[in-house]
């Protein structure tokens, strides 16, 4: 399922209206997999303090986000835009690649919970399947 011009740009509206808020939507989304999600908690074992808003979680989800709005800024090439970051968390971080989904999903709930009158229905859609291209490219380099 390729992304329309019309998901397109819904997505790259959507991002740059709540782009000044993404550390602390990337905040939220890693803290929601942590506790919705615990078996994603394993790959961070070595993190002093996994618990909801610390500074770990905060500085990751930044790191997260900024690759999202890199992401963004790459929708016609998502798979060559991600390759880098799919090849680290294929043979580095070794990171189970249904693990892309959830964290997608809960990014997506963030954004719904703290934008919810830019989350129309056609957002909603077009955003979901951006994250599931998302997911497939930092999917790719794993085979
Ligand atoms: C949308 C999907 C994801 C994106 C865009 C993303 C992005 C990133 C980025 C930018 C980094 C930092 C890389 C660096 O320092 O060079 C990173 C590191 C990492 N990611 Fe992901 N990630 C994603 C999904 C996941 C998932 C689902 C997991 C596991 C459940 C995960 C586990 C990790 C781990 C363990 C690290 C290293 C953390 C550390 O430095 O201690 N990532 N990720």
């Amino acid at each position: 399922m390729s992304l329309s011009e019309n998901d397109k740009q819904m997505v790259k509206t959507l991002w740059a209206k709540i782009s000044p808020a993404a550390d602390q939507l990337g905040c939220e989304a890693l803290s929601r997999m942590f506790l919705v999600f615990p078996q994603t908690k394993t790959y961070f074992a070595h993190w002093p303090d996994l618990s909801l808003g610390s500074d770990s979680v905060k500085k990751h989800g930044k790191k997260v986000m900024n690759s999202v709005g890199e992401a963004v800024n790459n929708i016609d090439d998502l798979f060559g835009g991600l390759s880098s970051l799919s090849e680290l968390h294929a043979f580095q971080l070794r990171i189970d690649p249904t693990n892309f989904k959830i964290l997608s999903h809960n990014i997506l709930v963030v954004i719904a919970n703290r934008f919810p009158d830019d989350f129309s229905v056609e957002a909603h859609l077009s955003l979901e399947k951006f994250f599931a291209r998302v997911a497939l490219a930092m999917s790719d380099k794993y085979r």
